[in-house]
């Protein structure tokens, strides 16, 4: 029996006015795979993965998670899913507790189920010494990890995660890059990020997008063997326009 596709991508175009920012993007990842989505700014990654997400409508094209057509059945395929958006919406006044219990209860979690599943996503994230504290007062890598439990509370078989490690210090980047590796031993997971060390050690394929078009579709290792180096093929497919 063949892999299920997890995240599919058909065709995808967004234009913004007269700017096409997305141009015709197609892949499929299927289940257990982990893929970087690489690309320089403006690339369009977020603007892929909002139309992945069922956020933004395409202007043309389709998008699927676990096989379900995000724009038909939006709900239905959230419920396969944890988003990690570039600035994820966090209130200020609450704290990491009162607002993974809040977003449990908004998916329909309650009882036992999601006292459990707020322990663990605490546990998960390294949360338990800030999860009393008013999230307006946390450091950015602790905010990111409260955006990270939210979108790992469901217990969803795919993540897509916009930029979760940036901003971040060293030692924060190496917590959240462990943590994308545990969850990518049972989970499908795009990831976009700017740090091109962080490629190999998680992924197993990438996707390169250049001016809204997909320009690389591989391995880490075949990419970097491309140019010498992974820093050396970025500048060169970013080298002119597509
Ligand atoms: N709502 C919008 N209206 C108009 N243009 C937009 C809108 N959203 C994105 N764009 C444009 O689309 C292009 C792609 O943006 P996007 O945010 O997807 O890029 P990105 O690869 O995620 O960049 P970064 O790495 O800087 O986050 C950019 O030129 C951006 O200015």
């Amino acid at each position: 029996m063949s892999t299920p596709v997890m995240i599919e991508a058909d065709g995808l175009c967004k234009q913004f006015g007269s700017f096409l920012a997305v141009r015709n993007v197609t892949f499929s990842i299927p289940r257990g795979q982990v893929v970087a989505f690489l690309g320089p700014n403006g690339a369009g990654k977020t603007t892929t993965m909002r139309l992945l997400t069922g956020f933004v409508a395409p202007t043309h094209g389709s998008a699927r998670i676990a096989g379900i057509d995000v724009q038909a059945d939006r709900i239905a395929a959230a419920e396969h899913l944890g988003y990690l958006p570039e600035n994820g919406p966090l209130y200020p006044d609450m704290t990491p507790m009162g607002l993974i219990r809040f977003f449990g209860t908004a998916r329909g979690l309650s009882g036992a189920r999601l006292a459990s599943r707020v322990d663990d996503v605490i546990e998960q994230c390294s949360l338990q010494t800030v999860a009393h504290k008013p999230i307006g007062k946390l450091s950015k890598g602790y905010r990111q990890r409260v955006s990270m439990a939210q979108a790992l509370l469901h217990d969803p078989e795919v993540l897509i995660m916009d930029e979760p490690t940036s901003g971040l210090d060293p030692n924060q980047i190496k917590g959240v890059r462990t943590l994308i590796r545990d969850l990518g031993r049972s989970k499908t997971i795009l990831v976009s990020t700017h740090i091109l060390q962080e490629v190999e050690p998680v992924a197993d394929r990438v996707l390169f997008i250049h001016d809204g078009k997909i320009v690389f579709d591989g391995k880490p290792a075949d990419l970097a063997h491309q140019a010498g180096n992974l820093e050396q093929a970025f500048y060169k497919l970013t080298a002119q326009p597509v």
